[in-house]
């Protein structure tokens, strides 16, 4: 039996209609879209293309690009250009902020994206992903530096992100709540098959890389240690725990069932201010969270209230359901005295 399922252009349409989504941010969601469907396809043909290997150069923060992240930047790049309100664009894998226009305007959009997040999967065929966030600009702008894009996660107006799992989903969220959609084989259109998607207040999974456990801070080992102690200790139960090394997996699987993700600020990576970027990791994965019901936290304050002071800047990021954020937070501001 097939069930009938609203496409990614009716969903927007409705949304129009309750919420005042605008044209112009549906059609640069519809780029989005399609820009999504395209680096899926070039991922799953990835081994006959023979582009899942390195690239011969780096990124602006010294990390060895892979073939796609270069690939699915460029396919970012040529279809966020066609919406006449994108001001400017961010990307992992460029320097500089891309201006797109030489005046712009009040209501403008500014888009910030990881093309490719957890690239390190491609050669060995498991889940990455993309991540974007839109923000508009509350006024015209007319010294075009790159400090302009500088807005706390707070402001964005829609986030979200696509995994490239099994099947390619598409996650998203206006400020509305989420909504997730995935793209049907035949047609390639998104079709939306996890409305209003909410995560459980409570969990008994997190999500970290253990093998920085000699670089943690106290409050995060703290938090893992009792987790691991199971029934016997604090926390009374047991815990399962999942490492993918890809956010947007990580996160989808938060969102789909609940759980914790931690990448904190650590000895080995503080000098950095951590690992994951703010303005296209950290925020739209944040506004998601939120939107769906969780919390977002550096540990010690809300990533969306983050003033950035890079555009790729790195932050401590621990999200998924909120009690355990909220446990994790009084962790560290009872560490912190
Ligand atoms: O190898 P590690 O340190 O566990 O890193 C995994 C983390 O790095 C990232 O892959 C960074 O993303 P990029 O692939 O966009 O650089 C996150 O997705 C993930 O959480
Ligand atoms: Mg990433
Ligand atoms: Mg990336």
């Amino acid at each position: 039996m097939t069930i009938d399922r609203l496409t990614l252009r009716k969903f927007l349409l409705q949304e129009e209609e309750k919420h005042g989504l605008g044209h112009e941010l549906m059609m640069l969601i519809e780029d989005i879209g399609t820009s999504c469907r395209i680096i899926a396809h070039q991922i799953r043909n990835g081994p006959f293309l023979d582009i899942l290997g390195t690239a011969e150069t780096e990124n602006v923060q010294g990390e060895t690009q892979k073939q796609l992240d270069v690939i699915a930047n460029d396919i970012f790049l040529s279809h966020l250009s066609n919406c006449s309100r994108v001001a400017a664009l961010v990307s992992e894998e460029i320097d500089n902020v891309i201006w797109l226009k030489d005046t712009p305007k009040k209501g403008d959009y500014l888009v910030y994206f990881d093309p490719l997040d957890g690239s390190s999967n491609l050669n060995v065929n498991m889940s990455v992903g993309s991540i974007f966030s839109v923000v508009e600009l509350d006024e015209d702008i007319t010294d075009l530096s790159n400090d302009v894009v500088l807005i706390k996660g707070s402001k964005q107006i829609c986030a979200g992100y696509a995994l490239y799992g099994p099947s390619t989903s598409l996650i998203l969220s206006t400020g509305n709540g989420v909504n997730g959609f995935t793209q049907k084989i035949g047609s390639g259109e998104f079709l939306l098959t996890f409305p209003d998607m909410r995560l459980p207040e409570e969990t008994a999974e997190f999500a970290i890389n253990a093998s920085r456990f000699s670089h943690w801070e106290p409050p995060i080992r703290r938090y893992v240690e009792e987790c691991l102690e199971g029934p016997k200790g604090p926390r009374g139960k047991s815990f399962n725990m999942r490492w993918i090394a890809s956010m947007v997996a990580e996160v989808h699987r938060i969102l789909m069932r609940g759980g914790v993700f931690l990448y904190p600020k650590d000895a080995n990576n503080a000098s950095m201010g951590g690992k994951l970027r703010l303005l296209y990791e950290a925020n739209p994965m944040g506004f998601i969270i939120e939107q769906a019901g969780g919390k977002a936290s550096t540990g010690r304050s809300r990533i969306l209230d983050e003033q950035p002071a890079g555009h790729h800047q790195r932050i401590s990021v621990i999200l998924g359901s909120k009690a355990e954020v909220e446990l994790i937070d009084s962790y560290h501001l009872e560490a912190d005295g």
